[in-house]
């Protein structure tokens, strides 16, 4: 059975997983409009995995956990509509929201150097922004100007880049 065939959505009422042909070519649309600062889901069906890898997202230095959900069909963009915020000590209160407006049927993005500091799976950027940065490796590779003009970045990826100066 195909990962399509297999696909059970876990948020029917917000998102549904545009499956499309080519490796890692798949996205998540949304089905709802959205106002910025709009939180659009919890993320309270993560577990905790060892490693990073492509379907991983990381909260902390070397702390790495599994959506267990739709979410990780969000591919990145240098020009995001979505903000992963993991910046509360309350893992309850981690949350998606909306870092700009969104209209239903807007493929949902979020700029993977807000979270990642050194990607498992580098990749060469398609998401045809005036403000893409080509090649994404995470935010290690990024110069403090890079780091703060796509949206919001998560607090311990700026401890990491003030660490990585001194
Ligand atoms: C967690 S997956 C996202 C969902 C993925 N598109 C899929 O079909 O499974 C992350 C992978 O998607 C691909 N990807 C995500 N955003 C991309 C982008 N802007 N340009 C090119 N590839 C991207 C990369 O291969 C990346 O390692």
């Amino acid at each position: 059975m195909s990962v399509q065939e297999s696909y059970v959505p876990t948020h029917p009422d917000l998102f549904i997983v545009e499956f499309l042909p080519g490796d890692f070519a798949s996205r998540l649309i949304s089905l709802k409009s959205f106002e910025a600062g709009e939180t659009i889901a919890d993320l309270s069906r993560f577990t905790r995995v060892p490693h990073a890898a492509y379907d991983t997202i990381q909260c902390g230095p070397g702390d790495n956990i599994k959506y267990n959900s739709d979410l990780v069909y969000v591919n990145h963009s240098c020009e995001p509509n979505i903000a992963f915020d993991f910046s509360s000590k309350d893992t309850s209160r981690w949350h998606v929201r909306a870092s700009r407006p969104i209209k239903q049927g807007d493929p949902l993005t979020y700029f993977y150097p807000s979270t990642e500091w050194n990607m498992a799976q580098p990749f060469d950027c398609l998401c045809g922004s005036a403000k893409c940065l080509g090649r994404v490796e995470g935010a290690v590779s990024l110069s403090a100007a890079e780091l703060s003009s796509h949206g919001f970045i998560n607090p311990w990826i700026w401890t990491q880049f003030e660490a990585k100066q001194n």
